[in-house]
């Protein structure tokens, strides 16, 4: 059946709808500009005939009988005298036309002298640089014109430049990236440091504009953000920097800002990240923020090198499937990800040979997070272990197609001592705090399109996704709800988003009587003595090192007591490392067991 168009006003009514809002916003105009006069005349009446009631009430009672006679003799006398009456209405015409007129004072034209004086001082700055010898008609010289120079300029109320428009030479060389950074360290510097400024080059017209960037929100807490599944908010920025806006509440108040959103899964071009920042910067509340918003979706596994416990809020939830702060249990799990990961690899590739939809097994996401990995490396080479970044290879390198997503956290000056396999895997960047120029274009790839600032609050940074551009990026204030520190607002909201306990925190578990106790242990050791196949696999995919997992800690380091506990969903593994604690017993690997088994725990 053939479909029926839909009415015209349906179809284009927007469109129709605008060009008459156009067209009465053209004949309003238009009106008022014939009808100024009258407008005026009115005006002036009203102020005269207030004036009139005004010196009406101000005279006193016994005297206003005299005042009503010297009016009607007046207006006696001018009806009686010839063209009196007309000219009366003149005069009164004119009257109202002068006490109607618009006493506005004039904006001032032009700079005052103040600004007159930082504009010329500019403009000299830019001579050096904007002028040459040969230059018959120089646009810039000493003494010269800056008016001619600045043909747009805005200044805020202290006085300094909010935006400013500089015309340049047609042979500086705008091409080459030295000649632009001198220009805009110069104007950085005469424009008043501390502030951020964009640097907008128009090559064609031989434009530049320079605006002075407002500092981002820094009030928005954690908080259930509007995205879908596979979408993970880093943080918000300018809103020319993307098209995009999510509502936030804002306690009673609701505000839409924009956010720089990190895709990762199966169709994206940069699935893991990597955080830089010095320290106190805020990386941990970062990783903190993405994780809450990965558990919304899928599993987790966190091993936090820092070793401050900044993770401690997650243990046991539901979702978390371990968080590590020792070597060896750093090792176990990053031995089990990258078996879990293959084994996904695996499953994937089997039922898409047989033409089948990817198993359920390997749909749910997991992420593995890690906070200052280069921590463990200095650990593991003191104690002859292997570095716990060698064992991301596989999650990095197969990651994209399992389902599994790497967030690596480290500090500024450790971006060397990454492995290959984190520099090249992760194609999304962060770096929070303060960074030069320099550090900025060696850890994002690309230098800001902004003038990096030596004071920033914590959390606020860059982020740059793939080859895309550098975006200005304010974490969300996730902190820490165990730190004493934290105020009691930012506190409830993470506790809102954490999901409930599954498994009690380390001393947290309620005392089993003696009986059921001895059970669990014996169940939890059965199920370590088999080493699952699983577990096998990886050795040929991490470069075939000896399996460290279940190696005792011959440092006798702090993680030697008891070092895991994980419970898995319906649908992930469950990794259980048993160790003894502070013992040199033989090695107890680690294993992987269906999800619905609850791990056990030595203490
Ligand atoms: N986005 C943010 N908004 C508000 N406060 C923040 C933010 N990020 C971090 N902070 C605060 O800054 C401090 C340091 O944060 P955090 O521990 O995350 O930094 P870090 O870079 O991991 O440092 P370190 O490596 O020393 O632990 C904390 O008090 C934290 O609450």
């Amino acid at each position: 059946m053939a479909r029926r168009p839909l009415p015209r006003i349906l179809s284009n009514g927007g469109a129709q709808l605008a060009r008459s809002r156009e067209l009465a916003r053209t004949a309003a105009d238009g009106a008022t500009d014939v009808l100024q006069p009258l407008i005026t005349i009115a005006r002036g009446l009203r102020r005269l005939a207030a004036a009139a009631g005004r010196r009406w009430t101000e005279t006193p009672k016994d005297r206003r009988g005299a005042l009503l006679f010297l009016v009607a003799s007046v207006v006696l006398v001018v009806a009686l005298v010839p063209y009196g009456p007309l000219l009366a209405v003149i005069a009164l015409m004119a009257a109202a036309a002068w006490q109607g007129r618009d006493r506005t004072p004039p904006a001032p034209q032009g700079p005052d002298d103040t600004q007159s004086k930082r504009l010329q001082s500019l403009y000299e700055a830019l001579v050096p640089y904007f002028s040459v010898a040969e230059d018959p008609e120089p646009l810039y010289a000493h003494g010269g014109d800056w008016e001619k120079a600045f043909p747009a300029y805005e200044f805020d109320g202290g006085g300094r430049f909010a935006h400013l428009v500089i015309r340049y030479p047609a042979y500086f060389t705008d091409g080459e990236a030295a000649s632009r950074v001198r220009i805009e360290h110069l104007l950085a510097a005469k424009s008043g440091r501390g502030r951020e400024y964009r640097f907008t080059w128009d090559e064609e017209a031989n434009h530049l504009s320079v605006d002075v960037l407002p500092a981002l929100p820094t009030d928005i807490t954690a908080q259930r953000f509007v995205t879908t599944p596979g979408e993970t908010v880093l943080g918000f920025t300018d809103p020319t920097g993307v098209q995009r806006t999510l509502p936030l509440t804002h306690g009673a108040e609701q505000r839409d800002v924009p956010p720089v959103v990190w895709r990762t899964g199966i169709r994206s071009t940069e699935p893991h990240l990597l955080v830089l920042g010095q320290p106190g910067t805020g990386t941990s509340t970062l990783l903190r923020s993405v994780a809450l918003q990965a558990l919304h979706h899928g599993d987790l596994l966190i091993v936090d090198g820092g070793g401050t416990g900044e993770y401690a809020c997650l243990v046991g939830r539901d979702g978390v499937l371990a968080v590590e702060c020792g070597l060896t249990g750093a090792l176990t799990s990053l031995e089990w990800a990258a078996a879990e990961t293959e084994r996904r690899l695996i499953s994937v590739n089997r039922a898409r040979q047989e033409g089948l939809a990817a198993p359920d097994d390997t749909r749910r996401p997991l992420w593995v997070f890690l906070d200052r990995p280069t921590a463990f490396t200095h650990l593991a080479d003191t104690n002859g272990r292997r570095d716990p970044q060698t064992l991301l290879q596989v999650p990095l390198r197969h990651g994209r197609a399992a389902n599994v997503t790497v967030v690596v956290a480290d500090q500024l000056d450790a971006l060397d001592g990454l492995t290959d396999a984190v520099r090249q895997h992760t194609r999304a960047r962060v770096v929070l705090g303060p960074a030069t120029a320099d550090e900025l274009t060696s850890a994002l790839g690309a230098p800001p399109r902004t003038t990096p600032v030596d004071q920033v609050p914590p959390g606020r940074g860059y982020a740059r996704l793939g080859g895309g551009p550098v975006h200005r990026l304010q974490v969300p204030a996730t902190p820490d709800p165990y730190d004493d520190a934290t105020s009691d607002a930012h506190r409830q909201a993470v506790l809102d988003l954490l999901p409930p306990r599954t498994t009690p925190a380390d001393g947290e578990q309620a005392p089993l009587p003696p009986e059921a106790e001895a059970e669990a242990e014996a169940s939890a050791r059965a199920v370590s003595m088999e080493k699952p196949d699983r577990m096998d696999a990886p050795d040929d995919l991490t470069g075939g090192e000896p399996d460290t997992g279940g190696e005792p800690d011959p440092g006798g380091e702090a993680d030697t007591g008891s070092e895991a506990v994980e419970a898995g969903t319906d649908t992930a593994p469950v990794v259980v490392a048993v160790e003894a604690a502070g013992t040199t017993a033989e090695p107890v690997p680690a294993e992987t067991v269906p999800g619905k088994a609850v791990a056990a725990e030595t203490s």
